[in-house]
């Protein structure tokens, strides 16, 4: 395998020459390594800075980016683990020549996870993190985070993929994003719950290919029970743009009250926020004195996420107008309008097209549809 040192934020590595990886099909390279993903991982080691966890498991490490990071530019005692034995090989001598440091572990994740505790733990796998949610439930001391790349099943293209791992209906509609991001949420909580334990989202999003989460994990029944509050359905009628949230373990069935049609119900999914406004805010107060390669895109992301209503669902007001006959008007315009009328209004950072609004549809279209 022909390598080449790459350097992210502050850390070099080595990871296999890009040639050599495109020979392959996806997931099945030497070692894998995705240069897109930086984003992903910036993220993650700007919001280490602000938690400040003692020990982290780079439970499927591949090159051991996201490892080395976590050592070498948040100072945290970092345990690298991988299957493959080629990935092992690159991952002790990434560490031998930049980061002694590190532990490197030659194991299935699962079993590391069920045999050891970290106080923050990360799983990165090919497509869907559900089958290590329970295992990593139970590892993580105080913090998860996740990445989902099966974002077909999760936003409901795959629609019988995305009921199997995730024991949860997925709704193909404007928002299918938020809905992925919500799927994953409510399925690791109630991987958690199982255990007595309760999740807090602390930063959640999802981005071109994959979902991200990163949760702080809540200890005993009470905790728990708590957070299962925070799960239910979103009804969608599948004529109209309406839609309405349900907070329960089972839905009702619904109709819509604007014309009728039968409701489709989306989940169980997570209803509460998908990120905690502090956390945010400390995020944003330290990214300036960060050297992250994707600082400026993640200063935006930063900025629509703490602007973002915490409402489960949004709309693509273009789709709104095309429904109305209507021209769109300029996004920001949309937003002020409502904001005048009394209503709260937002962007979000699932879409450029998308708003959060808690006025009612017959308000919305009362402003999409005057000059
Ligand atoms: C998407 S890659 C990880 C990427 C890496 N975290 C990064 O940011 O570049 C997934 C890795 O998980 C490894 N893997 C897959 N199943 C695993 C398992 N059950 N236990 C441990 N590693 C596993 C694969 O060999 C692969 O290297």
């Amino acid at each position: 395998m022909d390598l080449v040192e790459v350097t992210e934020g502050t850390t070099r590595f080595l990871v296999p020459k890009q040639d050599d990886t495109e020979k392959f099909p996806p997931g099945t390279a030497p070692v894998f390594f995705n240069r897109r993903m930086e984003i992903n991982r910036d993220i993650t080691v700007l919001l280490m800075k602000c938690l400040s966890p003692v020990t982290y498991l780079d439970a499927m490490g591949a090159t051991g980016v996201r490892g080395f990071r976590a050592a070498h530019e948040c100072g945290i005692e970092t345990t690298i683990n991988e299957k493959d034995s080629d990935a092992v090989a690159l991952l002790k001598y990434n560490s031998e020549t930049y980061c002694r440091n590190i532990e490197v572990v030659h194991s299935d994740a699962k079993v590391i996870m069920n045999e050891r505790r970290f106080d923050a733990v990360d799983v990165d796998p090919f497509g869907s993190p559900a089958p290590f949610l329970d295992s990593a439930s139970g590892s993580a001391k105080r913090f998860l985070f996740a990445t989902a790349t099966d974002t077909a099943p999760l936003c409901g293209a795959h629609l019988k993929a995305g009921i199997r791992r995730y024991a949860a209906r997925p709704l193909n509609t404007d928002y299918h994003s938020e809905v992925g991001l919500r799927i994953l949420l409510g399925y690791a909580l109630r991987e958690a719950a199982k255990y007595d334990r309760g999740i807090e989202p602390l930063f959640s999003f999802a981005r071109e290919h994959f979902v991200r989460i990163h949760l702080k994990m809540t200890n005993g029944a009470g905790r728990a029970d708590k957070a299962l509050e925070n799960l239910g359905y979103i009804h969608q009628c599948p004529k109209c743009p309406y839609r309405e949230e349900e907070h329960a373990v089972l839905p009702e069935r619904r109709t819509c009250p604007d014309c009728g049609a039968k409701l489709t119900p989306a989940g169980p999914l997570w209803l509460g926020a998908v990120s905690d406004t502090e956390t945010i805010r400390q995020m944003a107060e330290i990214l300036p004195e960060t050297e992250l390669g994707a600082k400026n895109r993640i200063e935006k992301l930063l900025d629509t996420c703490l602007n973002e209503l915490p409402t489960s669902t949004f709309y693509d007001y273009h789709r709104l107008a095309k429904t109305w006959r209507v021209s769109p008007k300029a996004i920001d315009l949309v937003i002020e309008e409502l904001k005048n009328s009394g209503w709260k209004a937002s962007r979000v950072h699932y879409a450029g097209t998308g708003i959060k609004t808690d006025a009612p549809l017959k308000e919305i279209k009362e402003i999409l549809c005057q000059g």
